[in-house]
């Protein structure tokens, strides 16, 4: 039997025990409308080769050994040592030992709210998603794929490398920063967590925007577990209202996350929550900061609650799927983000053409692209400075990804109109 068969056969023994446990779940009088399970066809059948969104030109040859082509499934638990966040023994999150639960912190935040609304509190209401939220058994292990969407900006992948413990994802302030979707993975002695960080959902101007939109729905189609992210330091806006409507019609489990909350004082905070909680039906809302770190390990025992059952899908030691030569080319886009203004950011896309390794150094030639001239001046700056700044940035950010010294020959052109050109769209790894 082939792994794609493997897979999918396990993934049919994944939705027959759901469809199983959803019927338990209505004989019960629990909703189990949300999850139970016709499972779709095909869904996370991205699992193996049709990974979502690969990205990144090269993403064949330049990915990490052992890494490559997918999801490693049949493999017992496992237990890793040392280096990967998130990890907490079984113990000591029946012990809460960790952190408070989600659950413990919404009963809290909501007498917080109806205390300063002078509402009564919150009536339960029907949840599509309870079946699920009532998993919290942990003898199990647990293993699938979750996401952080949201508007642009609000927090995504800052919280996806906080979690991940690495950088994994690039993260600036200008909006629409992430292209590519990446997969990180958090080990668990009972649960692997693949986190699939996207870039976000925005009204389109652009052909690049167009498939990266198709991108985020196709992502949602295949995840566990979705998380909605809001930050706590702007009002809930027509774009998560715009979001949160498209998620009514997934199998996903939806879960809250208000984040950044070290930018707002509790009150604001409250009145944030209860916002949030009347745009959906949440099955969880978790408030956060990827900054201070604040219930980040509250938020993972969340999604990880959430997961199906599974053997583990990667091996022990993997952190990310995302190929070497994406990862660096965006370190050096993330690098010439800084200080630019206006549209030149959404104009910006690095490529890696080549890598070498010669004794203790890796050589990196990459290019810059822009669409015009004028933007290339800006990149390269007087006298090449603005570009050597960029240069000298990035590489530091590479030495400390790969671990070795690195020399980095960067390149600027113009690539006309890129966003909008098919052709330059595919060589770009769109
Ligand atoms: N104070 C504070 N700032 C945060 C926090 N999380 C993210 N930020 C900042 O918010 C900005 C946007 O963060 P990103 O993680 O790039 O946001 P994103 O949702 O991935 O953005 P897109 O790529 O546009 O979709 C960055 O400047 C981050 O440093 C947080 O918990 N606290």
């Amino acid at each position: 039997m082939t792994a794609g068969e493997r897979n999918e056969l396990r993934r049919q023994e994944r939705r027959a025990a759901r469809r199983a446990e959803g019927a338990a779940g209505s004989a019960t009088g629990s909703s189990a409308g949300g999850r139970s399970g016709d499972g779709g066809a095909g869904r996370r059948g991205g699992a193996g080769s049709g990974r979502p969104g690969a990205a990144g030109r090269g993403a064949g040859d330049g990915r990490r050994a052992g890494v490559g082509d997918g999801p490693e499934r049949g493999r017992g638990a496992s237990s890793r040592s040392g280096s990967e966040p998130g990890r907490s023994s079984r113990a000591e999150r029946e012990s809460g030992r960790d952190g408070r639960t989600a659950g413990a912190e919404r009963q809290e935040i909501g007498g917080t709210v109806s205390s300063r609304t002078g509402k009564s509190e919150r009536k339960p209401r029907t949840h599509r998603h309870r079946e699920a939220a009532r998993v919290t058994q942990d003898d199990v292990y647990r293993a699938g794929f979750a996401c952080f969407v949201g508007r642009p900006n609000a927090g995504k992948s800052t919280l996806t490398n906080a979690i991940i413990g690495q950088k994994i994802a690039i993260t600036s302030n200008k909006p629409q920063t992430t292209r590519h979707v990446i997969r990180g993975i958090v080990h668990r002695e009972n649960a692997q967590l693949v986190l699939v960080d996207t870039p976000g959902l925005h009204r389109p101007r652009t052909l690049l925007g167009e498939r990266l939109n198709d991108l985020v729905r196709e992502v949602w189609s295949e995840t566990d577990v979705i998380g909605v992210c809001f930050p706590a330091d702007e009002p809930v806006g027509r774009g998560d209202r715009f979001i949160s409507s498209e998620l009514a019609e997934l199998k996903a489990t939806v879960i809250a996350v208000v984040t950044k909350v070290d930018l707002v004082d509790p009150g604001t905070l409250a009145k944030h929550l209860l916002a949030v909680s009347e745009l959906y039906d949440f099955a969880e809302i978790v408030p956060v900061s990827a900054v201070s770190g604040h219930q980040v390990q509250t938020l993972v025992d969340v999604l990880v609650k959430h997961l199906p059952e599974s053997p583990q899908l990667y091996p022990d030691d993997v952190l990310t799927d995302e190929p070497e030569q994406v990862l660096i080319a965006e370190l050096i886009r993330e690098a010439a983000l800084e200080g630019v203004r206006d549209e030149l950011p959404h104009s910006i896309a690095v490529l890696v053409e080549e890598m070498m390794v010669e004794g203790g150094l890796t050589k990196i030639y990459a290019d810059l692209y822009v669409e015009r001239d004028s933007q290339k001046s800006i990149v390269i700056g007087s006298r090449g400075v603005r570009l050597k700044e960029v240069g000298s940035h990035a590489r530091g950010e590479i030495e400390q990804l790969l671990g070795t010294r690195v020399y980095l020959d960067l390149h600027v052109r113009v690539a006309k109109e890129w966003q909008r050109d098919p052709r330059q769209l595919r060589k770009l790894g769109f």
